[in-house]
């Protein structure tokens, strides 16, 4: 059901609101996928806190300022962004609906603004390039210890015109995840992990046996015969336990001196290096130390180390150990346009959304993420002009309860 409202949006007015999209997404997934997506670590403490910390704010709204000429835009990677959010990159997205990410591809260009790619999605990363078309793309990189798998990776990307990697730096070791634990998570087999799928090692997307109920039928196997696991000094290192290829995102060897340079080397010019997971001051003062082009402040959605702190309460150090030498993204527990509003007060560059597009996916493939997008996008113009604020900058605008 839909209504016309008076600017000629039109709603769905099934779903106003990015909590009733998670709702309706709930009932759209298998249990796996759902627990999958929606967890945290351990207790998922800090999942909720990075919740919790949007509502510790308030805005200070400044009134007779002349709002009828909102500018909600901001430059990326030499792309005007409809609004300051793009869409974080989220594994295996056809989980969620067959559209997957090439259903984020296109809801990403139809609303204008970026999508960041996981390396472990289920489309690969030329597919999601050329779905994306003139919008600037984002490979997250996970960097495998087989620096060789790590090389092809990017290589492809360059060819394929992406702007930037995403080095993300919060997985030296995967997270405890006990629904996935629970569940014996695994990628049906009618599914791969695109980007390695005619890789014989790592040994990604092919360990799986079982089947999901919410699948898109008909797709190609990856290779079978390879094993899971990882390499730790020298040694294969295969988990016992159910978690398979995840295992391949962890490198505990991963540091500033070896790693980012030498990725610097590889990706520089044609791609710039960010980090994704910074979530203190030292880290972002080492950051702009070893000249990365930009930081995202991030705890990986609450999935990774439990007990840190929200990134909403982590941003205010890190763009103060900055100094505005480089950009400063964040991302984790963005719901509403206000949320978006009070994380750019706080001296964000630019916000990243997650769980929100994959329930938009889950809800209705390329069109629930564009109505996520939307919905953020609206709430996020509407609150700049109720605040009185005609471009984002960061002063003064927000107070802490
Ligand atoms: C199901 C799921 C899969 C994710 N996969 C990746 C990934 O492959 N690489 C990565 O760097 N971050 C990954 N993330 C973390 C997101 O990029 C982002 O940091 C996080 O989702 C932001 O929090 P939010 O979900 O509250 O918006 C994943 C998050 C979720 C929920
Ligand atoms: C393949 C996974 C490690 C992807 C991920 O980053 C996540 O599930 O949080």
């Amino acid at each position: 059901m839909t209504s016309k409202a008076p600017d000629g949006s039109v709603h769905d007015l099934n779903c106003l609101t990015i909590a009733e999209l998670q709702q309706h997404a709930y009932t759209r997934m298998d249990k796996q996928t759902r627990d999958y997506y929606n967890e945290g670590a351990d207790s998922g403490s800090t999942l909720q806190e990075n919740l919790d910390a949007y509502k510790k704010y308030r805005i200070r709204p400044r009134v007779l300022r002349d709002v009828s000429k909102i500018d909600t835009t901001r430059d990326i990677f030499g792309f005007k962004s409809s609004v300051p959010i793009g869409v974080a990159p989220t594994a295996m997205q056809c989980l969620a609906h067959s559209d997957g990410e090439l259903g984020t591809a296109r809801a990403s260009r139809k609303m204008a603004v970026p999508m960041g790619l996981s390396s472990f999605a289920t489309t690969t990363l030329e597919d999601v390039a050329d779905a994306s078309a003139e919008i600037p793309n984002v490979l997250q990189l996970y960097l495998f210890e087989e620096r060789a798998h790590s090389l092809k990776l990017i290589a492809r990307a360059k060819k394929a015109g992406y702007k930037a990697v995403f080095l993300t730096v919060d997985t030296p070791i995967l997270g405890r995840r006990n629904l996935e634990i629970r569940n014996q998570f695994k990628l049906p087999p009618h599914f791969k992990i695109a980007n390695f799928a005619e890789e014989e090692e790592p040994a990604l997307g092919d360990e799986t046996t079982e089947n999901s109920a919410n699948q898109a039928k008909g797709r190609s196997k990856a290779k079978a015969g390879s094993t899971a696991g990882y390499t730790e000094g020298g040694k294969r290192v295969t988990p016992t336990g159910p978690i398979t290829f995840h295992t391949h995102a962890a490198n505990p060897t991963l540091c500033w001196e070896n790693d980012i340079e030498w990725l610097k080397e590889v990706c520089c010019p044609e791609m710039e290096v960010w980090v994704k997971g910074i979530a203190t001051a030292e880290d972002a003062i080492l950051a702009v130390h070893h000249q990365v082009r930009g930081i995202v402040v991030s705890n990986h959605g609450g999935r990774q180390l439990n007990g840190a702190l929200a990134t909403l309460d982590a941003l205010p150090e890190v763009v103060e150990a900055v100094r505005g030498q480089i950009p400063v993204h964040v991302d984790g527990g963005i719901r509403h346009g206000t949320d978006v509003f009070k994380a750019l007060a706080l001296g964000a560059d630019f916000v990243w959304v997650g769980r929100p597009a994959l329930w938009g996916l889950a809800y209705k493939g390329q069109e629930g993420v564009e109505l996520m997008l939307r919905l953020l996008s609206d709430e996020f113009r509407l609150c700049m002009g109720l605040a009185g604020v005609t471009k984002m900058d960061r002063s003064g605008f927000v107070a802490r309860l």
